[in-house]
């Protein structure tokens, strides 16, 4: 695994097995881990899936909550010997989107964050575009989006995987 204060890009489908791959390189560290949830509790689904993911995390973790404010949460827990785990830079799209925010501005604030922090930094989320072009305005929005903040945030990573059916492929480090 890499050095300390670097970051991971963890990318992959939907229930390809990414959120569990990216938890087994943060408890392998054996760093202080921290997860960072972007997702929202909006419904009784949603909030099924919330308790069986912390159920599965188990015991160890400290979780933050933070569907948009991501780079101030990341300075704010930064510290050596901490692994800070975020899951996922999809939802916080989205998050912005709904919000009407800059998604440009604010992915690059993200970036800027990153490459200062002293925890290392597992970053997780959804690779949305390999599909037939959305009909949908918004849903092409939101997916060239998140493409242009995997590139932005793959070039300054020091490790980038893609998940497929639980299987990581290293595509970088
Ligand atoms: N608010 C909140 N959200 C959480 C918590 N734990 C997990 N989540 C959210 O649950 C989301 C993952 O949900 P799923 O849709 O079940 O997983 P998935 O990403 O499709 O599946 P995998 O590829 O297997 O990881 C993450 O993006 C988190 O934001 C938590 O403790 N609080």
């Amino acid at each position: 695994m890499t050095v300390q204060g670097s970051s991971i890009l963890v990318l992959g489908g939907a229930r390809s097995g990414k959120s569990r791959f990216a938890e087994g390189l943060a408890t392998g560290s054996g760093l202080d881990r921290h997860y960072v949830a972007t997702g929202r509790a909006y419904d009784d689904e949603m909030r099924e899936r919330i308790a069986k993911h912390r159920a599965d995390r188990g015991e160890g973790w400290t979780t933050h909550e933070e569907p948009v404010e991501l780079a101030d949460l990341l300075r704010r827990i930064d510290g050596p010997g901490r692994v800070v785990l975020v899951d996922c830079l999809t939802l916080w799209v989205t998050n912005l989107m709904m919000a009407e925010d800059d998604v440009a501005m604010r992915s690059a604030e993200l970036v800027e964050a990153v490459t200062g922090l002293s925890s290392r930094l597992v970053l997780v989320s959804n690779e949305v575009g390999l599909g037939i072009v959305p009909e949908n305005r918004m849903a092409r929005e939101f997916r060239d989006h998140a493409g242009r903040l995997h590139q932005l945030v793959a070039q300054h990573a020091a490790e980038v995987y893609f998940i497929a059916a639980g299987l990581p492929l290293k595509m970088k480090g």
